[in-house]
């Protein structure tokens, strides 16, 4: 795809250790065009995070290429970087920091410029607003998923990386998150990739889906064109078709 936003060649990912190797990640390919919303789906363990953190330069890949703005993400990620953002619920913020100062603190790294403006507008956005002067470490879990989806967008990032953006919150803000992510993408021609296992969620999000299953993309498209070809009446019904098929694949965990 010549003007994908995000392009990714041949990669692979070992964890190595001394007792085996597990192949996390096993040369996959893909492009995303600008503006385009992709889900990335897959079981436990299919290798939606591994994907996500190479993507951001948090692993170093075995082998294969990343391109995202198209830069060299092996070699000059720092170029990219500062056009990106991703959440997750798996990375932690400075804990005895109140929230105000973990966004103060990134803004500063993200070289936001209006920062005292950029993050009273978001903390708005996100209605955390009454959380700014609490400690990291004292939220709840879906307050902090509302904090981090704040860090992510504070660079008014125009790749975002979303690892289960609407996890731990409720069915109403989880709702809202969606409506606010899809208003963003419309409005700032962003290009998001995000992992999930909220299939509405996808439906309505994303325009097209990458099936995972033990490292390998096996199956993408259109979330309709998903359900179309394998006669479904849902995605979460083509999800379970994938998983429960039997495994050609050859064994991705060696001794
Ligand atoms: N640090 C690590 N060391 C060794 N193996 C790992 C490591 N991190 C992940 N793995 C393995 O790599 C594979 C892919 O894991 P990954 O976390 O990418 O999956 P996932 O699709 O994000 O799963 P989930 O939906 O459970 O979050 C799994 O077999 C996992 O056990």
């Amino acid at each position: 795809m010549p003007d994908a936003v995000l392009e990714v060649q041949s990669l692979r990912k070992d964890y190595i250790s001394r007792e085996r190797t597990v192949t996390a990640v096993d040369g996959i390919d893909f492009a995303i065009a600008p503006g385009q919303t992709v889900a990335l789906l897959g079981g436990n363990g299919a290798g939606k995070t591994t994907t996500l953190s190479m993507l951001l330069g948090l692993l170093i890949p075995t082998s294969g290429s990343i391109r995202i703005l198209g830069e060299d993400m092996v070699r000059h990620r720092y170029r990219a970087l500062p056009r990106m953002n991703f959440s997750s619920p798996y990375v932690e913020l400075p804990h005895r920091l109140t929230v105000a100062e973990n966004l103060g603190i990134y803004a500063r790294l993200y070289g936001v410029r209006d920062r005292k403006a950029r993050i009273a507008a978001i903390a708005a956005d996100m209605d955390i607003e009454a959380l700014l002067e609490r400690p990291a470490g004292k939220l709840s879990a879906g307050q902090k998923t509302r904090v981090t989806l704040a860090k992510a967008l504070l660079n008014r990032p125009e790749v975002l990386l979303l690892d289960e953006p609407t996890a731990s919150l409720d069915p109403d803000t989880a709702d809202w998150v969606r409506q606010y992510l899809r208003r963003y993408q419309q409005d700032s021609g962003a290009t998001i990739l995000l992992a999930s296992h909220n299939m509405q969620e996808v439906e309505r999000l994303c325009d097209a889906v990458l099936m995972m299953r033990g490292g390998r993309i096996v199956d993408r498209g259109a979330p309709s064109e998903l359900i179309a070809r394998y006669g479904r009446q849902n995605l979460e019904e083509v999800f379970l078709d994938i998983a429960r098929r039997p495994d050609t694949a050859p064994e991705a965990v060696s001794a």
